[in-house]
C-alpha cells in the first residue's frame, strides 16, 4: 500500500508522568480540521487472571504487561483505514474490562504509551516518533498526584511501585528507546516550540500527500 492510502502514525513515548497525554491532546487541539485518533497503549495492558490482592503487585512497567500482538494488529487495521474496539482498561481494578469502545480510522493516528517505542513491529508503522523527555523528580511527583489522587493509592503503595518496578523499567527499557525517535521534547506538554514543530510537521506530510493524491486522481 503507498503511503498516500494510509494514515499517519506518531508514535509518543516517554517515561510514566512525562507529558505523552499531555502532548497527545494539544495536537488534537492545534489540528482541528483534521481527523485525528487517540490509541492509548494503556488500554493494551494484558487481563489478569489473579485476584485483587495479586494483580495490583504486578510489574507494569514491563514490556511483558502489554498485549502487543492486539496492539499491532489494532494499529495495523486503523492503518488499513478499518474500525476498532479498543480495550477499556480500569486502573482501579487493576485490570481489562470486558469493554472495548469503537474507534473509527482516522487520516492521523496518535499512540501514547510508556513502550510505544520498544517493539520494532510499533516503531516500523510510525511516520514520527517522540520521546518526551522529563526529569525524574517532576514525573515522580506528578505521579505520586495521580495515583493518590485519581487511583486511591496510598503514598507507601506509590513509592513501593515507584522503586521497585517504574524506576528500573524506566532505565532499563523505556529510557533507551530515547534513541528510536525523531523528535525528543524536553518539558512536555509546556513546550510550545515543540508543539508547533510537530504541528506544522503533520500538517505538511497530510498536505503532500494530498498533493500526490490529486495528481494521482
Ligand atoms: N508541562 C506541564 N506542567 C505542569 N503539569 C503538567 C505538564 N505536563 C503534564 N502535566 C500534568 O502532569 C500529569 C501527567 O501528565 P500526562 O500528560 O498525563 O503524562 P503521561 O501521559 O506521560 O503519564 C497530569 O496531571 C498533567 O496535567
Ligand atoms: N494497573 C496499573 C497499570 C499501570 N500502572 C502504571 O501506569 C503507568 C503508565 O501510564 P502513564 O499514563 O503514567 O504513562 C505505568 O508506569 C504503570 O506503572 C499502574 O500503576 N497500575
Amino acid at each position: 500500500m503507498s503511503t498516500v492510502n494510509k494514515p499517519l502514525i506518531i508514535g509518543v513515548s516517554g517515561g510514566s508522568g512525562s507529558g505523552k497525554t499531555t502532548i497527545a491532546q494539544r495536537l488534537i487541539k492545534e489540528l482541528p480540521d483534521e481527523s485525528i485518533a487517540l490509541l492509548q497503549m494503556d488500554s493494551y495492558y494484558k487481563k489478569l487472571d489473579l485476584p485483587y490482592e495479586e494483580r495490583k503487585l504486578q510489574n507494569f512497567d514491563h514490556p511483558l504487561s502489554f498485549d502487543t500482538d492486539l496492539l499491532v494488529a489494532d494499529l495495523k487495521k486503523l492503518r488499513a483505514f478499518q474500525s476498532i474496539e479498543v480495550p477499556i482498561y480500569d486502573f482501579v481494578d487493576s485490570n481489562r474490562t470486558n469493554k472495548t469502545r469503537h474507534q473509527e480510522p482516522a487520516e492521523v493516528i496518535v499512540l501514547e504509551g510508556i513502550l510505544t517505542l520498544y517493539e520494532k513491529q510499533l516503531r516500523d508503522l510510525m511516520d514520527i516518533r517522540v520521546f518526551v523527555d522529563t526529569d525524574d523528580d517532576i514525573r515522580l511527583i506528578r505521579r505520586i498526584k495521580r495515583d493518590v489522587e485519581e487511583r486511591g493509592y496510598t503514598l507507601s503503595k506509590v513509592f513501593d511501585q515507584y522503586l521497585d518496578h517504574v524506576r528500573p523499567m524506566y532505565q532499563q527499557f523505556i529510557e533507551p528507546t530515547k534513541r528510536f525517535a525523531n523528535l525528543i521534547i524536553p518539558e512536555g506538554g509546556s513546550n510550545d516550540v515543540a508543539i508547533d514543530l510537530l504541528t506544522s510537521k503533520i500538517k505538511y506530510l497530510i498536505h503532500q500527500k494530498w498533493q500526490v493524491k490529486q495528481k494521482r486522481d
